[in-house]
């Protein structure tokens, strides 16, 4: 691994609560994102992991609680330096994050013609650079999202998330809706990513595989906190009945000994086949 975490904290969450009504999702709750690292969130439906990056990427108040990015307190932050804050933050959501009036070229440039005021035409040939980065072929460029298979758009969601070179990496369920292999190819693309730029990743998962496949640390979010946030390993032999069901039932015991009869870190992303 060329960039290891070096135990420095990039954001640090305390005392978090939020609510919506009288709905509570999170109660004092803790957490800490470390530089460089893949930090895995799981936790059953409705736990709060969106919520969660929601909060810290400024996009829901918090009711109560800190939080911290880079040593500064978001609530404190003018709307200059928010912004200036938010350009170091590259999230991919849920719910794909492209345009589908405008091509892939267009849709990458965007935010760095809207935040880093680059011309159109530095912002596409920057584009095409970020496309190339996530394993996409030039004539992909011109391509609009209707066109392409759920790996690609994945692909190309991640290079814009990455368009501006952020520090920290949101990816809310990213390989949702990919077959194995196209999930597969996606967590060595951004294992290599990460290795090879240094970016921290706040990653919300369901997936097992990519769990397994990439996490240096996993946070579990039970009864409104987090549970334990830990290595796999330590993570997997805490006592409580949600984590032994996820990490030691069937699918669990599989992801582990899929991970185990593989190497972890590869050089280069493997293309997933772009039917
Ligand atoms: N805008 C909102 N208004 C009201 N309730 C909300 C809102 N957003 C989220 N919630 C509630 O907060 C809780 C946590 O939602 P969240 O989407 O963070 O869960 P999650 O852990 O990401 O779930 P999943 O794994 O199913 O995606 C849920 O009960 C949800 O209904």
């Amino acid at each position: 691994m060329v960039n290891a975490p070096r135990h420095e904290t990039v954001i640090r969450v305390r005392g978090l609560v939020n609510r919506f009504g009288s709905h509570s999702v999170h109660e004092a709750l803790d957490l800490e994102l470390l530089r460089g690292e893949i930090l895995g969130v799981v936790g059953g439906s409705g736990t709060g992991k969106s919520v969660l990056l929601r909060s810290i990427v400024g996009l829901k108040p918090p009711d109560e609680g800190r939080i911290e990015v880079f040593g500064q307190e978001l609530a404190h932050l003018s709307s200059r330096e928010r912004a200036q804050m938010e350009r170091r933050f590259g999230v991919l959501f849920q719910q794909g994050a492209l345009f589908s009036s405008i091509n892939l070229q267009e849709n990458i440039a965007l935010p760095l013609i809207e935040h880093a005021r680059l011309s159109r035409a530095d912002a596409e040939h920057l584009a095409r650079i970020k496309l190339s980065l996530v394993g996409l072929p030039p004539q992909t460029a011109l391509q609009f999202p209707d066109s392409l298979s759920g790996g690609m758009i994945k692909r190309a969601a991640l290079a814009r998330a990455m368009a501006l070179d952020p520090d920290v990496l949101f990816l809310d369920e990213p390989t949702a809706g990919l077959d194995p292999i196209g999930a597969a190819a996606f967590d060595r693309l951004l294992l290599t990513l990460r290795d090879a730029l240094g970016f921290s990743v706040f990653l919300v998962t369901h997936d097992l595989d990519t769990l397994y496949a990439t996490c240096d640390r996993v946070a579990v979010l039970a009864q409104k906190r987090v549970l334990v946030a830990d290595t796999l390993d330590k993570v997997a032999t805490t006592e409580d009945e949600w984590i032994q069901d996820y990490f030691h039932g069937p699918r669990g015991r599989a992801a582990q000994q899929a991970v185990s009869q593989q190497p972890r870190h590869l050089s280069s992303p493997d293309q997933e086949p772009q039917s």
